[in-house]
């Protein structure tokens, strides 16, 4: 999230600095490379959209999403809670493109120690704005959940569509990639885990 926005640096919540002056020198060089005239007029703000656009597209670099779970309470409830169909937007690391879908997030609390429903998305969106790996937002959530309310159990399911798949490249749209990870009881309980499927995939 950017709270201010001095001269050409945009300063976000953690105090991480987004140099968008470099970003709109960057994507000018690109436009000249591509043999485009960036003084065109259609062009002409374009190097600054971008780098506004990239100082929000990984405004989640340099923040924790284990501080979302420091907001918990004391429910005495040890059963399964499951978050599911969270969307998300990212951007693939490997061509700076879009991957996009849907993060389920399964915990078992211990000692009915649970977190806000909404801090499991807040984390899905901090994990999203970055340059990544679908792997790496799948195992980020489930590692982070663990680490901070040390829960029976984390599984975490990503389902996306990877545009560099799609629109470059191989060229197979709608082709989806599913991540999943287990922790704790889920690693053993292969009961536990079906249980998370059949709700997954119900409606
Ligand atoms: N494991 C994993 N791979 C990804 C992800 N996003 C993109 N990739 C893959 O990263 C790989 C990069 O391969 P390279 O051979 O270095 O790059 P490339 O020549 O552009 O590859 P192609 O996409 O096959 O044209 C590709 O196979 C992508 O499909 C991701 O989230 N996880
Ligand atoms: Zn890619």
């Amino acid at each position: 999230m950017c709270l201010l926005q001095e001269e050409n640096i945009v300063i976000n919540t953690n105090s991480h600095k987004v140099d968008l002056n470099k970003i709109e020198q960057a994507v000018t060089m690109i436009l000249e490379a591509v043999g485009e005239d960036p003084s065109r007029e259609g062009l002409l703000d374009t190097p600054k959209r971008v780098a506004k656009m990239y100082a929000e597209i990984f405004s989640g670099l340099q923040e924790d999403p284990k501080e979302y779970f420091k907001t918990v309470f004391h429910e005495g409830h040890e059963e399964l809670v499951l978050v599911k169909d969270i969307p998300f937007y990212s951007t693939c690391e490997h061509h700076l493109v879009p991957f996009f879908g849907k993060a389920h997030i399964a915990y078992i609390p211990r000692d009915g120690v649970v977190t806000g429903l909404s801090k499991l998305a807040r984390a899905v969106e901090t994990v999203s704005k970055r340059p990544q790996l679908q792997e790496r937002i799948t195992s980020t959530i489930a590692d982070s959940l663990m680490e901070t309310l040390n829960p029976h159990g984390v599984y975490v399911m990503v389902e996306a569509e990877h545009m560099c798949m799609t629109m470059r490249g191989i060229k197979k749209p709608g082709a989806k990639t599913v991540t999943a990870v287990s922790r704790g009881i889920f690693e053993t309980d292969d009961i536990k885990r079906a249980e998370i499927m059949t709700y997954i995939n119900m409606n």
